[in-house]
């Protein structure tokens, strides 16, 4: 424990880890009148800060875990923003330690909400808070207001809410802060984020290489594309940033930046994670499953090399007009983010049920509209779905969605017809179709599987006429009996 006097616990926040996210915002907080202790591993970082930013508001400069501790106000405060895993277990350690009862600790990095879970039960025991809130909004979020999931115990945000959304990005006047849930729930909401994060940016690739392949457009046009799509329906930060990297051009080649990049996408484990929890809450996310196994594809390099020059089959005709077919892959993009969304909010609804969290969706469309990577005009009409119906069974079923579908579904196909005839790979756009036509299909192939199980497995199986189990005797008289 440590010895703190009033004089020099004067800081109403603690950072510690300053990299990208941390240094960013600790000078957010900062420059909102906050004064903030500093603290990272290697000092080397925190004197850099002050070097460059200290004159942007008051900082506390320390070296050690006791002084970082000790110049914090009472209940303490500090926000934990290093690599996510054994770093923030080592580092909570550190800071419990040294920290009091009724003190809080907040994670801010992309924590596995199950971590989160198991952290804020141990430090529950120890009198200690624990918040794992997701931030999201990268650097400039970081420093200009990201959007933040805090979970953790309600109490503790009491205290720190206001703190917390003093930094946040603002939309219509709402912080896009809020108190998401119990112990992981903050996180879990982040992990989803970042699933439908990684579903947007394969479709937005998919449209890219649509332009590129069945189109011959090179970048600066489809960057002209992504520009003018920016302006209606569409807009969101993932298109504008899309049309300004294809406007890249590389200084060393004068080729298009895009051009040069290797085709192998890489990926820190936030969309896998989502993929995985939702496979074990039996929620289909096939948009975030395509977008996570198409950047495993894209750096399966020795597969890719062996492949090269397999034979595609009789291709088909190009697009001849190139404005309906931009018009198509415009309508394939908004209907197939809609499903990605949808998707996104039933795992995040099953999510709820499961731990018990009891999660207002609505929220999560209210604080995503700005400061996070996925922030769009379109969440506006997510949260209106949202304040009509709590309890929305799906948002493709929601009238302003369900026509948009119906307005987009034509172009839908085309797209994906036309990509299959070109030998154009669209996972993300045509899983998406697929998910649609399976919610909204009279009869499923299922009846059949539910055969087949119970024909090799006695697993039995439901009538449509009547209530209860049954069981062929398949290797009997193959009469049915109930199960
Ligand atoms: N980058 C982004 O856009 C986003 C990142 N995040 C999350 O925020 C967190 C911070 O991200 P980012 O700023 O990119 O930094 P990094 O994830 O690259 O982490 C670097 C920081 O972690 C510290 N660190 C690493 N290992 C340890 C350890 N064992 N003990 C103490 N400190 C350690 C480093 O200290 P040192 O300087 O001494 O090496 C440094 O301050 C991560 O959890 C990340 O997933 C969330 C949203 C967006
Ligand atoms: O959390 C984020 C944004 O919301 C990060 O940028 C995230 O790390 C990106 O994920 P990946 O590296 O897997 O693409």
């Amino acid at each position: 424990m440590t010895d703190t006097t009033a004089s020099t616990a004067r800081a109403q926040i603690g950072v510690t880890g300053l990299a990208v996210m941390g240094s960013n915002i600790a000078r957010n907080f900062a420059r909102h009148g906050h004064t903030v202790a500093l603290h990272n591993r290697s000092v080397a970082k925190t004197d850099a800060l002050i070097a460059e930013h200290g004159d942007e508001g008051d900082f506390v400069r320390t070296e050690t875990v006791d002084e970082f501790v000790a110049a914090l106000q009472r209940p303490r405060r500090v926000l934990i923003m290093v690599k996510a895993g054994d770093a923030t277990d080592a580092v909570i350690e550190e800071l419990a330690a040294a920290m009091e009862p009724g003190d809080i600790i907040i994670d801010g990095g992309n924590a596995l909400y199950t971590d989160t879970i198991r952290r804020e039960a141990s430090l529950r025991e120890r009198g200690l808070h624990f918040v794992g809130a997701g931030i999201s909004g990268g650097e400039e979020g970081a420093l200009n207001g990201p959007s933040i999931m805090p979970g953790g115990p309600k109490e503790s945000y009491e205290s720190l809410g206001p703190l917390l959304e003093s930094v946040a990005a603002v939309v219509d006047g709402t912080p896009c802060c809020t108190h998401i849930g119990p112990d992981g729930a903050g996180h879990f909401v982040k992990m989803v984020h970042n699933g439908i994060e990684y579903a947007d940016m394969q479709l937005i690739g998919e449209a890219y290489h649509l332009f590129r392949d069945a189109l011959g457009f090179d970048a600066a046009q489809i960057a002209a594309v992504f520009g003018e799509w920016n302006t209606g329906d569409l807009e969101s930060y993932l298109i504008e940033i899309t049309a300004e990297v294809l406007s890249q051009v590389d200084a060393k080649t004068g080729q298009p930046l895009v051009d040069v990049i290797v085709d192998a996408a890489e990926q820190k484990g936030t969309g896998r994670w989502t993929v995985k929890s939702a496979l074990d809450l039996g929620v289909p996310v096939t948009g975030i499953a395509e977008a996570v196994f198409a950047r495993a594809l894209s750096g399966s390099r020795a597969q890719r090399e062996a492949a090269k020059g397999l034979a595609s089959g009789v291709l088909g005709d190009k697009p001849t007009d190139a404005d309906r077919f931009t018009e198509d892959i415009r309508q394939a993009l908004y209907a197939s983010k809609i499903v990605a969304y949808a998707q996104g909010f039933d795992q995040i609804r099953a999510g709820s049920v499961e731990y018990g969290w009891d999660l207002t969706p609505g929220d999560m469309a209210t604080i995503w509209r700005g400061g996070c990577i996925i922030r769009a005009r379109f969440l506006n009409r997510i949260k209106e779905a949202y304040d009509t119906n709590p309890d929305l069974t799906s948002l493709i079923v929601e009238p302003y969605f369900k026509d948009a579908i119906e307005t987009a579904i034509d172009s839908w196909r085309r797209v994906v017809v036309t990509a299959t005839q070109l030998g154009i790979p669209v996972p993300a756009f045509s899983s998406s179709l697929s998910y649609y036509d399976g919610l909204r299909a009279e009869r499923l192939p299922a009846a059949l599987t539910q055969g087949q199980r119970d024909f090799f497995g006695a697993h039995t199986y439901e009538r449509t006429d009547r209530p209860g189990k049954f069981h062929t005797l398949w290797s009997g008289d193959r009469s049915e009996v109930d199960a």
